[in-house]
């Protein structure tokens, strides 16, 4: 597979997970996220997890300033075909929708007429496991268009912070619980998903994307 230009997500960049709180209202600017808390139940969320352990979750070597290693985290991309993406900047073609994937899918198009034609799986096996900060704002993702971020299994914080004044905001994302990134937060904040060396269970993390079919033929 040819090597491209790796993401910043997996630039072993320095995370601050300090949460800043300093700046009073006024200069924060309102975080373009809706967050629903137990948005699957117990019955979905066991569903998906043993659908889950069927998927093919790949974690990619990369280069990274000369040296090689691999993503600290795995995963996998489904989509309708012509779907297809780069992920630490890697082509990745879609693979047919699992059962409760599009299940999943077709909810959130119910519930928030929210339009999506391919889904990121990553799997993180326990708090050793990661993802940098970055911003989804690939050319092949459609403008206008929101990502619905679904999480499975351990607890973990989730960071979203304003590439501007750098202000940040910290979401403990429970098994269950759906994040909804709006059109544009990409352009504005970044988001990352830093270790938590206590944390020994692992998570699995859905993000529902829209993607302009045939970009990459
Ligand atoms: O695991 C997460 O919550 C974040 C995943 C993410 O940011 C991505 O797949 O682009
Ligand atoms: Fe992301």
């Amino acid at each position: 597979m040819k090597q491209q230009s790796f993401s910043n997500a997996d630039k072993p960049a320095e995370i601050n997970t300090e949460v800043d709180n300093k700046l009073p209202d006024a200069h924060r600017l309102a975080a373009p996220v809706t967050l629903i808390k137990g948005y699957l139940n117990l019955e979905q969320q066991n569903a998906l997890l043993k659908e889950a352990q069927g998927y093919p979750f790949e974690s990619p070597e990369i280069e990274v300033y000369g040296k090689r290693h691999r993503i600290p985290r795995s995963q996998a991309w489904f989509g309708d075909m012509g779907c297809d993406t780069k992920y630490s900047g890697l082509m990745v073609k879609a693979l047919p929708w699992p059962k409760y994937a599009d299940r999943l899918r077709l909810k959130l198009k119910r519930d928030f007429n929210l339009e999506s034609n391919g889904v990121l799986v990553n799997r993180y096996v326990d708090g050793k496991e990661s993802m940098g900060w970055h911003c989804d704002n690939e050319p092949e993702f459609s403008a206008g268009s929101d990502i619905a971020s679904i999480t499975l299994g351990a607890t973990r914080d989730f960071i979203i912070r304003d590439k501007v004044t750098l202000n940040k905001h910290t979401f403990a994302l429970q098994s269950g619980d759906l994040l909804l990134m709006h059109w544009p937060m990409q352009d504005r904040w970044d988001h990352a998903l830093p270790k938590r060396m206590k944390v020994t269970e692992s998570r699995i993390n859905y993000t529902f994307r829209r993607v302009i079919s045939g970009y990459f033929d």
